[in-house]
């Protein structure tokens, strides 16, 4: 299982997918909130931050270089330029995987401005050759660009002025070391609250000029998987309902009702991850059953299974991958509202299923 996995094509076509769609990019702008202080949540991160932007301007120095890590959709962007704004730097945004030849990035650093935060997101698909060329960039603001090609190749240094890169990255732990190691502060996002999005809900709704109760907004974020960029995207195909079907204003009813329709469920499983726990429950009681199988029983690729239902199943506690195969967990069962077959529930509720 990994965060990663989850921004490809099929997950960022779902309700619930962490990944930005197209919808989602034209109005995220607008949400985003543009300082420190209106940043929700991740009250480490943003201390630990604070410390280190106040500290760099206290100096009128550049900020040390930010690695944000984190699942997709919880404010690694947001972030990014609440730094550029607290420095009261300008901003470049670019992506590793938009990085292939050490020339694109060279490219890019030469013509950056003292100061300037350059975001660099999905840090670690960027190409080795770039990979190698950032570590000389980042710590001695210096490239060497290559001129001309085999032996008669010369590699011309170039001097850089000081920037602020700041990386993003699923997934801390790809990141060879020598590239993690020269960041200076790494911050982790953690999946957010029920509370904490209940407030990203009521800002957004604030500056979309949705009316919505409390409770109608607890009612989305405890279906937003912990997710930012989800709980907005919800607000904003409850709001669509509200306005056909009610007078515009989200209560809890419309919010159920609504999230209903789109087949988000109380727990914020969509139709694809309750019909990955349906095959387990029905089709195998339970499991354990290989994950080819299963995904046969479902009708899906083996793929989507795996990477994209499975990882929030996990995460919510519904689905545990064993040795033996996927097994549903007491809380699955508890979910659907089925009861388990007398064998999976006995002694520590998971013992027959490995004992068997
Ligand atoms: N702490 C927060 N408070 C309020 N809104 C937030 C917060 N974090 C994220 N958001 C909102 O969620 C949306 C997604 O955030 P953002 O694009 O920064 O996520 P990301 O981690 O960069 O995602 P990706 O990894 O897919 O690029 C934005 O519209 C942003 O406004």
């Amino acid at each position: 299982m990994n965060w990663d996995d989850t921004t490809d094509e099929s997950d960022a076509e779902r309700l619930v997918g962490a990944s930005a769609d197209r919808e989602d990019q034209a109005v995220e702008a607008a949400l985003r909130p543009k300082d420190l202080d209106e940043f929700i949540g991740q009250e480490k991160v943003r201390e630990q931050l604070d410390l280190v932007l106040r500290a760099a301007r206290a100096r009128g120095a550049t900020a040390d270089h930010v690695l944000l890590s984190g699942a997709p959709g919880l404010g690694k962007t947001t972030l990014s330029m609440i730094i550029a704004a607290e420095m009261g730097a300008p901003i470049r945004i670019t992506s590793g995987p938009a990085i292939q030849h050490a020339g694109d990035l060279a490219a890019i650093l030469s013509s950056l401005q003292e100061g300037e935060v350059l975001f660099l997101d999905e840090i670690h698909r960027m190409s080795r050759p770039a990979e190698e060329m950032l570590y000389m960039a980042m710590e001695d603001f210096r490239v060497d660009v290559i001129v001309g090609k085999g032996p008669g190749a010369t590699a011309i240094p170039l001097e850089l002025p000081p920037f602020t890169l700041v990386g993003a990255t699923t997934r801390a732990g790809l990141l060879p070391p020598p590239l993690r190691d020269r960041f200076g502060f790494t911050a982790h996002m953690e999946f957010y609250e029920p509370a904490e999005l209940q407030r990203v809900i009521h800002r957004s709704a604030h500056l979309l000029d949705v009316e919505i109760g409390s409770e109608g907004a607890a009612e989305i974020a405890g279906r937003s998987r912990g997710t930012p960029r989800i709980a907005n995207r919800l607000l904003r195909r409850v709001r669509d309902y509200a306005q056909v079907k009610a007078d515009g204003i989200i209560t809890r009813e419309i919010a159920a009702a609504a999230l209903k329709v789109y087949e988000v469920d109380a727990r914020g499983l969509d139709r694809l991850d309750r019909g990955v726990l349906e095959a387990l429950l029905k089709l195998f009681g339970g499991g354990p059953v290989g994950l080819s199988t299963l995904a046969v029983a479902v009708g899906e690729e083996r793929e989507t299974v795996e990477e994209v239902a499975e990882p929030f199943l996990v995460r919510e506690g519904l689905l545990a991958r064993t040795p033996r195969g996927r097994v549903a967990t007491p809380a699955a069962w508890a979910h659907l509202g089925l009861t388990p077959p007398r064998q999976s529930m006995g002694g520590n509720g998971q013992g027959d299923l490995f004992g068997a």
